[in-house]
């Protein structure tokens, strides 16, 4: 489980002051995943970056009583000077993970071909988001995050690969993916949340949530 209690967090822009969340408490349960629903610019990647436990809330507690992963395509998972495969080794050992097995998932997720072992930092756009999704996948967490949906690639084969290992792996896992549209989140979510005027309200379906999302844009 995943407990945000009380949680506030604010950024000053120069001019005022921005409210992410005021006040907020939230759970996130095991096996439900969750969806939620913002506009741009409001805090998703915030929010998610407080679950990952990367960005700290200006008060309140988050409790985090479960395995909880970094955030899918975070820039911090991967070091750009370095391979695919030296990516994925470094992480293995960062997790007390066998090395083989990890750059051979990766290296069949990827399916990048000889790119796999050149720098990250030639990759295109697509490529590194086929290696942070390996990454992230690579890895066993009881609550995935993810920031705005799958790795936005246009090859379908890998979009549909992706999704086949996400649903896999959502058997025993719980997914929190933050979008500012409602298709990201119908594949993967259970229930969903509305975030607006710093408050996360809460809905037991995608639909009702959409319902206020769309009400209220
Ligand atoms: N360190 C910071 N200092 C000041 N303002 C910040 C900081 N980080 C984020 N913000 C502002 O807080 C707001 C929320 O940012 P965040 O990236 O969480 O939003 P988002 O909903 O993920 O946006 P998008 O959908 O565009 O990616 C934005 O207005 C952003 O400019």
């Amino acid at each position: 489980m995943l407990e945000f209690i009380e949680v506030s967090k604010s950024y000053w822009t120069g001019t005022q002051r921005k409210v992410i969340l005021d006040r907020a408490t939230f759970r996130v349960e095991l096996g439900n995943s969750l969806g939620i629903l913002a506009p741009n610019g409001t805090g998703k990647t915030t929010i998610i970056n407080m679950m990952a436990g990367t960005e700290r809330p200006d008060e309140g507690r988050i409790r985090r009583a479960c395995r909880v992963s970094f955030p899918l395509g975070a820039p911090s998972t991967m070091n750009a000077g370095q391979s695919a495969r030296e990516n994925a080794r470094f992480l293995a050992r960062l997790y007390g993970l066998d090395p083989d097995y990890v750059e051979a998932f990766c290296r069949w997720v990827c399916d990048i071909g000889e790119y796999f072992d050149r720098p990250v930092s030639i990759y295109s756009s697509g490529m590194k988001a086929r290696l942070g999704f390996a990454m992230l996948l690579a890895l066993e967490f009881d609550i995935y995050l993810i920031d705005e949906g799958m790795p936005s690639t246009t090859d379908v084969e890998f979009n549909r690969k992706a999704g086949g290992i996400l649903r896999e792996r959502l058997r025993n896992a719980t997914v929190v993916i933050v979008s500012h549209q409602a298709k990201t989140l119908e594949k993967f979510c259970r229930s969903a949340a509305v975030l607006r005027d710093g408050r996360l309200h809460m809905f037991d379906t995608l639909e009702e949530a959409k319902r206020m999302y769309e009400y209220a844009a």
